[in-house]
């Protein structure tokens, strides 16, 4: 059943009388890779998890293609700050599977598959709470694609790591991407959007200020605080 397109119409959230994002109209395409971007503060984090419906929403609308409990099984979010559980790296990656009702035997087979491929093969007996910072993130997005989700959320999975370690994340997103995996995914390396984004999301205030394709978007926003934001300039 086709999921997408994913469509919000006046989608808003609000906390103690503060709009932090929203109304929102946004029309998500089946395809690709699409970068959210935007000051600190702008909205980024709760955009996500609001399209991932993971925060109450106070106004508006949001609609899949498919029911929204098909929807909900095929999509999986990655946090900046991954939570480990106190087992090993493999229990970790196999925990969902093992939640979806799967067999030890199987999850176990499968995540040490995925540990492989996302270059923790050979430490799959650690305990994940001694990784480093990017060896976390790489569990954290084993244990998201472990299920083969359709649609996989990110938020600023690179924030906190090193040149070298973004990179390795970025081969397994790309990978992941080329596989067929939707991603929608925030960030506020430019390098990294330039990279990995097929579309862009410009949020700004709460609200998307420009939404357009890469490469139109890397040549010349449309709009001036889209053009002083990829200089580097303050926008508020
Ligand atoms: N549960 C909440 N209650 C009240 N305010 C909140 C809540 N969650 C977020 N905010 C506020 O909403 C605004 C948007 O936050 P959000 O984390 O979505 O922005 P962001 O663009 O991801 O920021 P950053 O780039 O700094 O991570 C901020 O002003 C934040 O302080």
């Amino acid at each position: 059943m086709q999921m997408f397109p994913l469509v919000a119409q006046g989608a808003q959230v609000r906390r103690r009388g503060k709009v932090l994002v929203g109304p929102v109209d946004l029309t998500l395409g089946g395809r690709g890779t699409s970068i959210v971007i935007g000051p600190n503060g702008a909205g980024k984090t709760t955009l996500l998890k609001m399209l991932h419906g993971i925060v109450r929403m106070n106004g508006g609308s949001l609609d899949w293609a498919c029911p929204l409990e098909e929807a909900q099984k095929r999509q999986a979010f990655v946090f900046q700050t991954p939570v480990m559980m106190r087992r090993t790296v493999i229990d970790n990656i196999a925990y969902p599977l093992r939640l979806a009702g799967m067999s030890r035997r199987e999850a176990r087979a499968r995540a040490a598959d995925w540990a492989g491929r996302v270059g923790l093969g050979e430490i799959l007996q650690r305990q994940a709470t001694m990784l480093s910072g990017g060896e976390r993130q790489k569990l954290a997005l084993a244990r998201a694609l472990v299920r083969e989700p359709e649609v996989l959320f990110l938020d600023e999975p690179c924030a906190a790591l090193d040149g070298r370690a973004t990179r390795e994340i970025e081969e397994i997103l790309a990978h992941a991407s080329d596989s067929g995996t939707r991603l929608i995914m925030s960030t506020h390396n430019m390098g990294q959007a330039r990279r990995l984004a097929d579309e862009v999301i410009f949020v700004l205030g709460g609200r998307i200020h420009e939404f357009s394709p890469a490469e139109a978007f890397f040549a010349g926003p449309q709009t001036p605080q889209g053009r002083a934001f990829l200089n580097g300039d303050i926008v508020e």
